[in-house]
């Protein structure tokens, strides 16, 4: 190994342990360290934030170490900082998850939006039924794409009864100041013709699963707002209080009561709103803390597992509701319950709230209902999953999925991989 590699790696060595002095030192005799990226394609900033190393990245940040360098999986070390649950070095960084747009708008301005609507660069994302127009993708065949509209591609369903329109947000342009609005329309009318006069090529979704798993993250984003606006639409036609009419308001996103003395125009009522149905999901892990327990759908394909999850009930904290699944779909009972992350889920539109917690009880008596069979894995088990091992004893939730990420960042919690 040449001398610079072998510095390289001491460097990047004493960065992965938090060794602040020796950063310091080692960057005060040759600078050039700083952004270099090992034979992984890491560099020493995202080794400290990948370990939680506060220190150490404060010492590479004050050298002015540049945070937008990727990894080979397009990661920087923000990214890195949020997927491991890092959240004190995410804001010591510039990430993209959790950058606050600084971006306002408001939806109750109609001239404003009628100059979005009418702006040729806005982009407009067409469904029918919920499916959303796409393409197959550039790159793979596997991979499709939303297809992305102009105002004069959509110039007729914009002003028709048979076409509802929500304001999906802008997209801060970076070359000027300008704002690139986004807009989904659900149009009623044939598909088939609508098809051939935009772009043959082009096809509705029809199912949502596992048709979605194929769209960039990206895509899946948008969608994933678009959707279930559009789901809460099309089940809330009428006024859940009394039945009656409604309009549509604030730019898609309130269903207002047309009659006079309903109850749901005096004060605040969510039967007016889109609404969010929160979902507890959980790993489960031994009182070992080596092994996780994962349970089967009848629904799922063949072979995979996945973390147990349940509706949160009128009254439940999530520790409780946590809790009360677990019991009810493995009889096992849990102790401490800890909040990870979220994500959106848009099927139809819950918020999957993502926990980790610990078993006190270890006998499984799956409730045959709703779970076919549920099981304690090991580490090991996970790994082989993970990397799709021959070994494999089960298939992982797919990479989208929250389910995934959880048993993902139990595996590195404990192997520091
Ligand atoms: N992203 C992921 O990784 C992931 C993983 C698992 C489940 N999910 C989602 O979480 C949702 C809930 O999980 P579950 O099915 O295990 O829940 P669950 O265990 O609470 O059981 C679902 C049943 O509960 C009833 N229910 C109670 N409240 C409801 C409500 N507000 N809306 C609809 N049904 C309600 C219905 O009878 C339904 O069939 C699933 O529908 C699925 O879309 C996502
Ligand atoms: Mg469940
Ligand atoms: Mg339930
Ligand atoms: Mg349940
Ligand atoms: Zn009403």
């Amino acid at each position: 190994m040449s001398v610079r590699a072998e510095l390289l790696e001491r460097f990047l060595d004493a960065a992965s342990r938090g060794d602040e002095e020796a950063l310091s030192l080692m960057l005060s005799q040759s600078r050039e360290l700083l952004d270099q990226r090992g034979e992984q394609g890491w560099s020493a900033l995202m080794l400290a934030a990948r370990n939680g190393h506060y220190d150490a990245a404060r010492v590479l940040l004050s050298n002015g170490c540049d945070t937008s360098v990727t990894n080979r999986s397009g990661q920087t070390a923000g990214d890195v900082a949020l997927f491991w649950g890092h959240r004190h070095i995410v804001r010591l960084l510039p990430s993209r998850d959790t950058e606050d747009p600084d971006i306002h708008f408001n939806r109750d301005d109609g001239e404003w939006l009628a100059a979005r609507r009418a702006s040729p660069e806005t982009v407009f994302l067409l469904f029918h039924a919920l499916s959303p127009l796409v393409r197959s993708g550039a790159e793979h065949e596997e991979q499709i794409q939303l297809c992305k509209l102009g105002s004069a591609a959509v110039q007729e369903l914009l002003g028709s009864s048979r076409t509802l329109e929500v304001f999906l947000g802008v997209e801060k342009q970076q070359e000027d100041d300008g704002m690139l609005a986004w807009f989904a329309l659900s149009t009623e009318d044939d598909p088939t013709q609508l098809l051939k006069d935009k772009d043959p090529s082009s096809f509705f979704l029809q199912e949502a699963m596992p048709g979605l798993l194929r769209l960039s993250d990206d895509d899946a984003g948008v969608l994933a707002q678009a959707r279930s606006v559009l789901a809460w639409h099309s089940r809330y036609r009428f006024c859940p209080t009394c039945g009656g009419d409604t309009k549509v308001e604030e730019a898609g996103y309130k269903r207002t009561c047309l009659r006079a003395g309903c109850r749901s125009l005096q004060g605040v009522h969510n039967t007016c709103y889109p609404r969010v149905d929160p979902v507890v999901i959980m790993l489960v892990l031994h009182p070992d803390g080596k092994q996780c327990m994962l349970g089967r759908k009848k629904i799922f394909p063949p072979g995979m597992f996945s973390c147990l999850a349940g509706f949160v009930e009128p009254g439940e904290t999530l520790e409780a509701a946590v809790r009360r699944e677990v019991q009810e779909e493995s009889g096992v009972q849990v102790g401490p319950v800890q909040y990870l992350s979220s994500q959106a889920w848009p099927m139809p539109s819950c918020l999957m709230i993502g926990c980790h917690c610990v078993a006190v009880t270890t006998d499984i008596k799956a409730d045959q209902n709703e779970i076919e069979e549920a099981r304690w894995f090991t580490r090991q088990q996970v790994m082989d999953a993970l990397v799709k091992d021959k070994r494999a004893v089960f298939i992982m939730p797919p990479r989208q999925a929250i389910a995934h990420y959880l048993l993902k960042h139990w595996v590195g919690c404990n192997a520091n991989l």
